[in-house]
C-alpha cells in the first residue's frame, strides 16, 4: 500500500529533533590526547600568568629612580652585582646605582622595576669588576612583562563547547591541567541498507554498486565530532534488518541507517519503526534533497533514517544528525554557521522545496562568493567532493541568477550557529 506523506517544514524537523533531549557526558582525558576534543567545562584560569614580574628582554634591571639623571651628556654609572637567566632567583638586594645583568623570563629582582635592554647600554669593566652604564632615564615599568598581564586567577577564557584548538592546549598546559575535562563524544552507530551493495574491494557486477555512503556518513560523524561504529551493510529483507536495527541500538548512542525509507517496496525502514513502537517525529521534510529524511525516536535514543540516495544523504546528516551530535559535545552553537555569500554562477531551476545546493564558497576581494561545487541531483556523488557549503535556495522561487545575494551554510567551519532558521 502507497503511503502518502506529509511534508513538515525544515526549521519545524529540526526543532523537533533538538527538543529531544539528549545532553553530553563529560570524560577526563589526559592533555596529549585533548587537542580537536571538545571541552566539557569552562576552561578557567587557576593563576596569574605570568605569576611574577618577568624581563621581557636580555639587558640589566634596575631601579628606575636611578636613572632620573641619565642623558646623553651625562650617562649614569651602575654596578653590575648579580647575573641571573631564566628560571633563576636573584638573591641580591639592589642598593642604590646597582644592577643585575638579566635574560629574557627571568623574575625581576625585587626593587627593581625596569629593564635596559644590552642594545642601549654600555657595559665594562673596572678593576674586574662588572659595570653599564645608559644615556637616559628609564621610568618604572618600562620593559616589564607584569605579573598578572596575560591573566588573572579565576578568569574564564574559554567556553564549554569550544574545539581544543593548539591555542587552548597553551592554555591547558599553562594552568596545570594536565587531566582536560572533555565531552565524551557520541557513540553513532551505522548501518547502510541495499541489497545492491558492495564493498569498496568488489567488482562491479549488473545492477550492483559500492556501498559509498557508509564512508562518506563516518567522516560527516568525524567531523562533528561523534565516534563512529559501523556496523555493516544489510540487504533490504526485512526481518534481517529489523533484528540488526533493534540489537544495535542498544550499544550507540545515536543510530543511523542509509537507504531503505521512501515509500518502496523494499524500503523497510518505515515499517521498522512501526515494529520497534518507536515514535516518528517526522517523515518527510519540505526540502531538496533529503525529503525523506525519517527520525524516529524510541528507548531514549535518536534514530536517523537517512535516505539512501548519496546528496540526499549528505544534507540530511548536516542538517539533522549534526546538530544533536555538537550538542552532546556540549556547545551552544550545535548548528552550521550561516552567512551571505553572492551567488557566481545562475541557477536557473525553480524550486518548489527549499533547496541546499553543494557549492564551493570562497573568500575574493574582501566577499564571500559561492557557486554550486557540481550536479544537483540528490543521486549525485561528484558534487560533494568539492562542497564546502550548502547554498540556501529557498522554496517558492524560479531559480537564481548570479549576483544574487544568497544564505550558504558553512561545512567546515567550526563558529556554528545557534539557529540559522
Ligand atoms: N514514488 C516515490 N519514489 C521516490 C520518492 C517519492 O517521494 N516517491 N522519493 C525519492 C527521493 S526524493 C529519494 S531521495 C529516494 C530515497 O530513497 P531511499 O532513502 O528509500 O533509499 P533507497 O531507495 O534505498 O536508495 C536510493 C538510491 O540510493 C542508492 N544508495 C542506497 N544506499 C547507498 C549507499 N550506501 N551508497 C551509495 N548509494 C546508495 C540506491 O542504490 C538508490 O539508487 O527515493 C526516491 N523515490
Ligand atoms: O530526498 Mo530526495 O533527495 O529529496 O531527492
Ligand atoms: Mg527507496
Amino acid at each position: 500500500m502507497f503511503e502518502r506523506r506529509q511534508p513538515i517544514p525544515i526549521a519545524e524537523a529540526v526543532k523537533k529533533i533538538m527538543e529531544y533531549e539528549m545532553q553530553g557526558v563529560t570524560e577526563p582525558i589526559s592533555i596529549e590526547e585533548s587537542y580537536g576534543r571538545f571541552l566539557a567545562e569552562d576552561l578557567t584560569a587557576t593563576c596569574d600568568v605570568p605569576h611574577f614580574d618577568r624581563a621581557p628582554y636580555d639587558g640589566f634591571a634596575i631601579r628606575s629612580i636611578d636613572s632620573s639623571d641619565a642623558s646623553a651628556s651625562h650617562p649614569v654609572e651602575f654596578e653590575v652585582v648579580d647575573h641571573i637567566g631564566a628560571g633563576m632567583v636573584s638573591q641580591k638586594l639592589i642598593a642604590a646605582n646597582q644592577a643585575v645583568r638579566i635574560m629574557t623570563g627571568a623574575m625581576m629582582p625585587e626593587g627593581t622595576d625596569a629593564v635596559v635592554m644590552f642594545e642601549v647600554a654600555q657595559a665594562y669593566e673596572k678593576n674586574g669588576i662588572p659595570y653599564m652604564s645608559i644615556k637616559r632615564e628609564f621610568k618604572a615599568g618600562e620593559n616589564v612583562s607584569f605579573h598578572g598581564e596575560d591573566a588573572k586567577e579565576g578568569e574564564v577564557l574559554v567556553r564549554k563547547g569550544t574545539l581544543i584548538n593548539p591555542g587552548i592546549q597553551a592554555m591547558l598546559a599553562t594552568f596545570g591541567y594536565n587531566q582536560v575535562p572533555v565531552a565524551k563524544k557520541p557513540l553513532v552507530g551505522l548501518f547502510a541498507t541495499g541489497t545492491e551493495l558492495l564493498e569498496v574491494d568488489e567488482p562491479l557486477v549488473p545492477g550492483k554498486i559500492r556501498n559509498s555512503n557508509s564512508h562518506m556518513i563516518a567522516a560527516q560523524i568525524e567531523r562533528a565530532g561523534g565516534a563512529v561504529q559501523y556496523l555493516g551493510k544489510l540487504p533490504d529483507v526485512f526481518d534481517t534488518c529489523f533484528t540488526a536495527v533493534k540489537n544495535a541500538l542498544d550499544k550507540v548512542d545515536i543510530l543511523i541507517t542509509t537507504g531503505g525509507v521512501s515509500v518502496g517496496d523494499y524500503d523497510f525502514l518505515p515499517e521498522i519503526y512501526e515494529k520497534l513502537e518507536a515514535k516518528v517525529l517526522f517523515n518527510k521534510v519540505a526540502m531538496r534533497p533529503g525529503s525523506v529524511t525519517t527520525v524516529a525516536q524510541h528507548n531514549g535514543k535518536l534514530l536517523f533514517g537517512l535516505s539512501g540516495n548519496p546528496s540526499a544523504c549528505y544534507v540530511g546528516f548536516e542538517l539533522f544528525t549534526r546538530p544533536i551530535i555538537r550538542r552532546m559535545l556540549c556547545s551552544s552553537k550545535p548548528h552550521l554557521r550561516i552567512e551571505k555569500a553572492i551567488l557566481e554562477t545562475d541557477f536557473p531551476k525553480a524550486n518548489p522545496f527549499t533547496r541546499f545546493v553543494r557549492s564551493s564558497a570562497y573568500i575574493e576581494c574582501g566577499k564571500l562568493k559561492v557557486t554550486p561545487s557540481g550536479l544537483d541531483k540528490s543521486n549525485i556523488i561528484m558534487s560533494l567532493a568539492g562542497a564546502n557549503s550548502l547554498t540556501i535556495l529557498p522554496g517558492g522561487t524560479r531559480g537564481f541568477t548570479k549576483g544574487a545575494e544568497v544564505d550558504v551554510l558553512l561545512l567546515e567551519d567550526q563558529a556554528g550557529s545557534e539557529w540559522p532558521w
